[in-house]
This record gives C-alpha cells, structure tokens and sequence, in this order.
C-alpha cells in the first residue's frame, strides 16, 4: 500500500507520515528533506539557488545517508528548497528515486507537495493535511526553541505565508490537493487526535475496497 500525504508548511506532513509508517509497518519518506538537501547543497558551494545546471547537478548527487542533517531544518533551508523545487529539471531529477522508495516493499508513506499529484498518482490513499496558518507558525515556532533555537512567531508565519504561495503558485507540481484527496484539518486537534483521524481515512478505503 502506498499513502501520500501532502499539504503546505509545517501542516504536520511529516509528524503524521512517520506515525503511520510506524503504525502500518511500512517505510517513511519526508520528501520536503530532498529539496532542502539540494538547496543546502548549493548553499555550502556558493551557488545561487537559481543556478539550473548546479542545482541539477546537486539533485543527481544527493546522498540519502545525509537526509538525517540538522542543518537541514532551518528557515533557510527550506525557503532555499522553495526557491530550487521550482526548477522542472531538478524535479525531474528526483522523480525515479521517490517512485523506487514508494514502489519497494511492503509498503510506503511518502509526504510532500506533489506525491498524490505527480509522484505518485495511483496512490492507495490520498490524505491533503491543511491547519490554520497561525497555528502551523505557533507549532513550528516552538519546535525551533525546543531545539534552542531563536524564533519569531511573526516571522515564521510571514515565512509559512510566503512559501505556500510560492509553492501553489508555481508552474510544475503547484501545491494543491489531488481530486481524490481526503482533507484532513489538524487546527483543533493534537498529533495523537490527527494519527486516529488519518487511521480512520485510510481504514474506510480499505473497507470501501474490499467490500469494491
Ligand atoms: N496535530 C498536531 N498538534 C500539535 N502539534 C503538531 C501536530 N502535528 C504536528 N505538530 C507539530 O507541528 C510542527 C510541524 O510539524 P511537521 O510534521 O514538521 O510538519 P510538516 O512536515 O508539514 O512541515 C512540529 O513541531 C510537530 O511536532
Ligand atoms: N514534494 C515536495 C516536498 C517539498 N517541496 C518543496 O520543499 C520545500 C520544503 O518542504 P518541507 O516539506 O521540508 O517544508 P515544511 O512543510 O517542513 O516546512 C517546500 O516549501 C516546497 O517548495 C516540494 O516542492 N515538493
């Protein structure tokens, strides 16, 4: 079974993904850490974010062992994997490697923007995960100083703000929910409430199905 699972900044993508992949047994990929990993790539050589060919290039020689990064996390990173995940041919780059990692046994969580979408189309379920802005900067704004990290709540909403809409505005893979995505809203709930939410989505389908 394959679930994608998307939606936009600090939504709770990956807290859910790796809670059902612990959940159904299956393998978790958080593919928003593949673009901050070509973005923080091209940051450490002084290229500019914009530069295709060394963004591309960056893309073909990412090393999944370096995934687990700290660096990776920060605001920069991620406005930076913003700026390069809009570059077709750096996504292209990185189709094969998140259709393997979803297609390899015995099943996958992949969460990102694009994985109903593009990725992965025939997915077995399809959950888009939504929370309120102020609630996403709140959440994030507190993960950072749980790492000791400075953080302006004000700051890492106009942030969220500023990436969502570079991210549903682009023309390759736009952040938008696939047409048979469930939407799943976590503002009032708590991680164990949005796990149980999601637990419920995907058993309906299997129900669905295998009644089908
Ligand atoms: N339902 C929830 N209730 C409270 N906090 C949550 C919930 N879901 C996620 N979080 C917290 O919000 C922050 C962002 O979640 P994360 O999974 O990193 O989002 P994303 O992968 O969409 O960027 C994390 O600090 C996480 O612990
Ligand atoms: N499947 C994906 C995942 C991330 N991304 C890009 O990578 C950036 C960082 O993604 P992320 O999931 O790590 O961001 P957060 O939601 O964790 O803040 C996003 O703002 C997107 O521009 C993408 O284009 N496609």
């Amino acid at each position: 079974m394959i679930i994608a699972i998307d939606g936009p900044a600090a939504s709770g993508k990956g807290t859910l993904g790796k809670r059902l992949a612990h959940h159904y047994g299956y393998r978790h990929l958080d593919t928003g850490v593949i673009y901050r990993a070509v973005a923080y790539a091209l940051m450490q050589s002084g290229h500019d974010l914009r530069d295709e060919a060394a963004a591309v290039q960056a893309a073909l020689e990412l090393d999944p062992e370096k995934f687990g990064n700290p660096a990776l996390k920060t605001q920069e990173a991620g406005e930076g994997a913003s700026i390069v995940s809009a570059i077709p041919r750096v996504r292209e780059a990185l189709v094969n490697f998140q259709r393997q990692f979803a297609a390899d046994p015995p099943g996958a969580v992949l969460d990102g923007r694009d994985i109903g979408t593009v990725i992965c189309p025939h997915a077995d379920v399809k959950i888009f995960v939504v929370a309120d802005p102020r609630v996403r900067a709140r959440r994030r704004t507190m993960e950072a100083r749980a790492r000791g990290e400075e953080a302006d709540e004000a700051a890492v909403l106009a942030d969220i703000i500023r990436r969502d809409e570079r991210d549903k505005n682009r023309p390759i893979a736009p952040l938008k929910p696939a047409a048979d995505a469930y939407l799943l809203d976590n503002s009032q709930l708590d991680i164990e409430g949005g796990v149980r939410a999601a637990i419920d989505i995907i058993e309906a389908v299997r129900a669905g199905r295998s009644r089908g």
